[in-house]
């Protein structure tokens, strides 16, 4: 366990491997629908590398609605109790203390295959200023975290493998963060992914 910066912690190995297979079926399950995963077009016609499906909340930039009007007009798979389960006992682990009132209602699970990336971002759609719980399954990745000011230095990289889990928030909630690579052929096949990379992300959108 290694504090990156405050309120960003990060765990090594969190998850079991019967944990990471159990989140791979339910993702490869999310991914063929009722809202299949897909590259997320951008305003300006830009194309994401990585492949996204969401459950509880649809995310397109820049907004959480329950419908994909963006991809086929159907409501995303609601977001499952255990999910919120696993959440919570994430940020207990992560924080050293339990917190019953945190109640994540929308995920992100975003696909990287050997050449996909995520530039420097905040996630700043939540209306609400709870952590943000990222669970990481298959390769590793080079993860830089930065500051809530700019999308460049000061930041720290950090490797995700498979099983890590990583919480940002109180301080570091709307750091700059992003993955600049991925690290093909890293991942342990007993995970229930063969290649690429999974990475969920937890958050409260503090929607309706
Ligand atoms: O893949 C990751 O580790 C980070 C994903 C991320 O930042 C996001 O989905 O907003
Ligand atoms: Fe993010």
């Amino acid at each position: 366990m290694r504090e990156i910066a405050p309120g960003a912690v990060h765990v090594p190995g969190w998850l079991t491997l019967d944990e990471q297979r159990h989140l791979v079926r339910a993702c490869r399950d999310w991914a063929t629908g009722p809202v299949p995963i897909r590259h997320t077009v951008l305003p300006r016609g830009g194309v994401m590398s990585v492949q996204t499906v969401c459950v509880g909340w649809h995310w397109r930039p820049y907004v959480y609605t329950r419908v994909a009007h963006d991809v086929n007009d159907r409501q995303v798979a609601d977001f499952p109790a255990w999910l919120g389960d696993l959440g919570r006992r994430a940020l207990a682990c992560a924080y050293g203390r339990p917190d019953d009132t945190y109640d994540p209602d929308t995920a992100l699970i975003n696909f990287y295959d050997g050449q996909a990336k995520m530039g420097m971002h905040q996630d700043k759609d939540e209306k609400s200023d709870a952590p943000v719980v990222s669970l990481s399954i298959g390769d590793t990745c080079l993860f830089r975290f930065g500051n809530t000011e700019t999308r460049g230095r000061p930041y720290t990289d950090v490797r995700l493998a498979s099983g890590d889990l990583f919480v940002f928030g109180g301080p570091s909630r709307l750091a700059y963060h992003g993955v600049p690579k991925v690290y093909p052929g890293t991942g342990d096949p007993a995970s229930g992914l063969a290649s690429g990379r999974l990475n969920l992300t937890m958050r409260v959108t503090g929607l309706g």
